[in-house]
């Protein structure tokens, strides 16, 4: 892209998203700044991928077509109360920030500048990032284009009403942590049994990856591939019985609930 982005928070999601769009070749390092009150951050992100060092957020607004909003939802007020009368409509501000809205994100605004809320997830890191955003009042089919050409560069992208970005967040924003936290538990479960780690880890990872994949390819519900596992009176089926008894599912209902409800907690009104 020709445009500029800059980010305002170096930190996690930052760099994930970073390290996706130079990797897909949508914006070369000497057109993605960052800025961020951690100037250690600042640099060593600057040393791996070359990106432009803005001084500060009002620099970094100066310098860019697409500003990202990359800090904690708690400093959201404070920085856009600075920065916010800067941005010109020509400018977009996409913000990731969990559970603000972009009523939240507008008030200090000048009316006519595009707002995108999104809800992207780490593994945009290395393009398979899952991203659902939903588009501010000034937002037009203009800034829908926009953030459909950057975030499908690191993963899969969908539109929802505003009112679901919570429940998105409690899902795919935090999703990628209750998987890591499966393959985890499936290599224990896979050393207690007698495996050596290593063999352990590698067999739950690809387990995961392989049933994954399964499920996007085939296009056939989950329940159906479930079957095709399950021989009568074997393994499988034992070993479900034991998920269902423990709650798995209940489990997954749960995290996701009490997720979503944090992330309408951080808005803080
Ligand atoms: N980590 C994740 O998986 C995801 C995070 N998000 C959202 O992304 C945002 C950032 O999250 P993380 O990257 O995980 O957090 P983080 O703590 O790694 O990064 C936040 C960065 O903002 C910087 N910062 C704080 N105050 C600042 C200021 N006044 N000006 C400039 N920079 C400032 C911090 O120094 C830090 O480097 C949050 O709002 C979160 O809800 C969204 C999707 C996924
Ligand atoms: O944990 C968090 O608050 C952020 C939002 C979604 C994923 N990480």
């Amino acid at each position: 892209m020709v445009e500029k982005i800059g980010f305002i928070g170096a930190g996690s999601m930052a760099e994930a998203l970073i390290t996706g769009i130079l990797e897909a070749e949508l914006f070369s390092a000497d057109r993605v700044y960052i800025s961020d009150i951690n100037q250690e951050r600042v640099e060593s992100l600057h040393n791996k991928y070359q990106v432009q060092i803005a001084n500060n957020n009002q620099e970094l607004v100066k310098q860019v077509d697409y500003i990202v909003l990359a800090v904690k939802p708690r400093v959201v007020k404070k920085i856009l109360g600075r920065v916010g009368q800067q941005i010109r409509p020509y400018q977009k501000l996409f913000s990731i920030a969990a559970g603000v809205t972009t009523k939240q994100l507008e008030k200090h605004l000048s009316t006519d500048v595009p707002v995108v809320r999104l809800m992207p997830n780490t593994p945009a890191l290395i393009g398979s990032g899952a991203t659902a955003y939903t588009l501010g009042q000034a937002a037009t089919e203009d800034a829908s284009r926009v953030v459909k050409e950057i975030f499908s560069s690191v993963g899969l992208i969908v539109e929802v009403k505003e009112d679901l970005m919570d429940a998105v967040t409690g899902l795919s924003g935090s999703g990628p942590a209750y998987i890591y936290m499966i393959v985890e538990a499936l290599s224990d479960a896979g050393v207690n049994v007698g495996l050596p780690r290593k063999v352990a880890s590698k067999l739950a990872i690809q387990t995961l990856l392989g049933a994954g994949e399964m499920v996007q390819e085939l296009e056939k519900h989950p329940a159906q591939l479930k079957d095709l596992v399950t021989s009568p009176g074997g393994t499988t089926i034992t070993g479900l019985k034991e998920l269902e008894k423990t709650g798995l599912r209940s489990s997954l209902y749960q995290a996701v609930e009490s997720a979503t409800a944090k992330s309408k907690e951080l808005r803080g009104e």
